[in-house]
């Protein structure tokens, strides 16, 4: 049955007005004001906003890591994220040395097959480049529809690529229309300071952050930049932590360069001492790159809404605290990196980015959905609300108080690193493709119900455009 969501105030990267939507199938057919109701249901919105859903660029759901595996399935995970107000993730498929990398792609779908809640795609991991993966990848992106690749430059002997593979991955993705996406630290220095802490005997979880100082994520990213302005070619630094890392972007992006940034929430809010918390609490708050000290916080809002960093996702990696980041007691470096954040992402950015003038709504609905589906070849499917997109929608009371906890969490973890964190502002309900997966903070959806997205190629940076503007639009205040 057709639905019609009626006089909520709509929200998309370039505009905010009043106004119905009437869905169709999946899609939105129709937007403006008064719509005829004849044969629709009607969702009443007023008082409310409504988003586009929220496209999530970077998570890992059941992946190995660590010699564990992360606590939160397609299933739960991506339950979580409609909660939430996410309606698209993009997972990272990882691949293994002299494997095919068709086979890592059908381990990734066996494990999104039937539990996915929410719509799906996958960026494909690149840990070496030989003669066989030069053939396989021309196949998986058209097949596929994988168009972002991801390098590890840290992570030694684990994931971590030569600089040889980023490079000639660059050169690759440009013939080929993908993205190359690079989680930039300095692997192999970063290796020699962590066996000097644990050969001094310092085995606190504080020595995760102390042995990756920011200036080898700010060195990292600046190499990365210069090989792709080498190579003609496009980045995407994910989890963006530091003024230096910032600084490095900024400068390329400057120079012309095709690079864009991410940061996550969990950078944005909290900071290196939440790692010397006592009793091994610290491990926690373990995510490489590592939370910095608090002065980097403001750096990273302010690149945000100036568009030096164009995207928030959530790095959704969780991992109990007990029996998992347990495992790194007596010894930081086998705590198993990462948490979870793919259920607090978008409202912690409309609280903390909105409500707190940061941000305008519009900017928030960019960084949250659309830059996301923009530079990952699914706009205008997903990331805006237009005749012909998705109905994916988000109604969001922005007056809602709440705190946040693993008490009240959907999330297959038994912490919360935000717990205690007041925010305002909750989704109320969620569509995905016309459907409420959401209803009144119910779950409503079906693991399965979720589709493989196939992606568009790279369109590049004038189709990705410019971050919606500082005062595009009306503030929320
Ligand atoms: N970020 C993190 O600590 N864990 C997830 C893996 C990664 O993105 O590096
Ligand atoms: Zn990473
Ligand atoms: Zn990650």
């Amino acid at each position: 049955m057709a639905k019609i969501i009626r006089g909520g105030t709509i929200v998309t990267a370039s505009d905010t007005y009043q106004g119905d939507i009437r869905i169709e199938n999946g899609l939105i057919t129709q937007l403006g004001k008064g719509l005829s109701q004849e044969g629709a249901e009607v969702v009443d919105a007023s008082g409310l906003y409504v988003f586009p859903g929220g496209v999530d660029p970077h998570t890992h759901l059941d992946m190995p890591f660590g010699g564990t595996v992360t606590a939160d399935n397609f299933e739960t995970g991506t339950r979580a994220a409609a909660f939430g107000g996410t309606t698209t993730v993009i997972d990272f498929c990882l691949t293994n040395k002299g494997k095919p990398l068709r086979e890592s792609v059908q381990t990734w779908h066996a494990k999104a097959e039937g539990k996915a809640t929410i719509d799906y795609s996958f960026h494909l991991m690149i840990a070496e480049i030989t003669d066989e993966v030069l053939t396989e990848l021309p196949a998986i992106i058209e097949d596929e529809g994988i168009t972002s690749f991801k390098v590890f430059m840290a992570y030694k002997n684990v994931f971590q690529a030569d600089d040889g593979t980023l490079y000639r991955t660059l050169l690759e993705a440009k013939k080929h229309g993908a993205l190359v996406m690079v989680h930039a630290e300095n692997g192999d220095v970063i290796d020699y300071l962590i066996r000097e802490a644990l050969e001094a005997g310092n085995t606190d979880p504080i020595y995760h952050a102390l042995t990756r100082p920011s200036i080898i994520e700010g060195e990292a990213t600046g190499r990365a930049a210069k090989l792709t302005a080498m190579a003609n070619s496009q980045l995407y630094v994910v989890h963006v932590t530091c003024e230096e890392a910032v600084k490095q972007i900024t400068e390329a992006r400057n120079q012309g360069v095709d690079i864009w940034g991410e940061t996550c929430p969990q950078y944005l809010m909290l900071d290196q001492t939440y790692l010397e918390k006592p009793d091994f609490e610290g491990a926690k708050y373990v995510w490489s790159p590592p939370l910095r000290p608090k002065a980097h916080q403001e750096a990273l809002w302010t690149a945000l809404s100036s568009g030096q960093l164009q995207t928030v996702g959530s790095d959704q990696c969780s991992f109990n605290f007990k029996g998992q980041k347990e495992l790194g007691r007596g010894d930081f470096s086998l705590i198993p990196n990462g948490g979870p954040c793919i259920e607090d992402r978008f409202s912690i950015l409309f609280s903390e980015g909105v409500r707190k003038g940061r941000l305008t709504l519009n900017q928030f609905v960019d960084v949250v959905s659309t830059r996301s589906a923009k530079l990952f070849g699914l706009f205008p499917q997903k990331g805006t609300i237009a005749v012909g997109s998705d109905a994916d929608l988000v109604l969001f009371d922005p007056d809602a108080a709440r705190t946040l906890s693993v008490q009240t969490h959907h999330m297959n973890v038994d912490y919360n690193p935000f717990e205690g964190i007041a925010i305002t502002g909750e989704p109320v309900s969620v569509l995905s493709r016309g459907e409420f997966v959401i209803r009144d903070k119910q779950f409503v959806g079906q693991a399965g119900a979720g589709q493989y997205l196939k992606r568009k190629r790279y369109q590049g940076a004038a189709y990705a455009g410019s971050p919606a503007k500082a005062n595009g639009g009306a503030d929320h205040v």
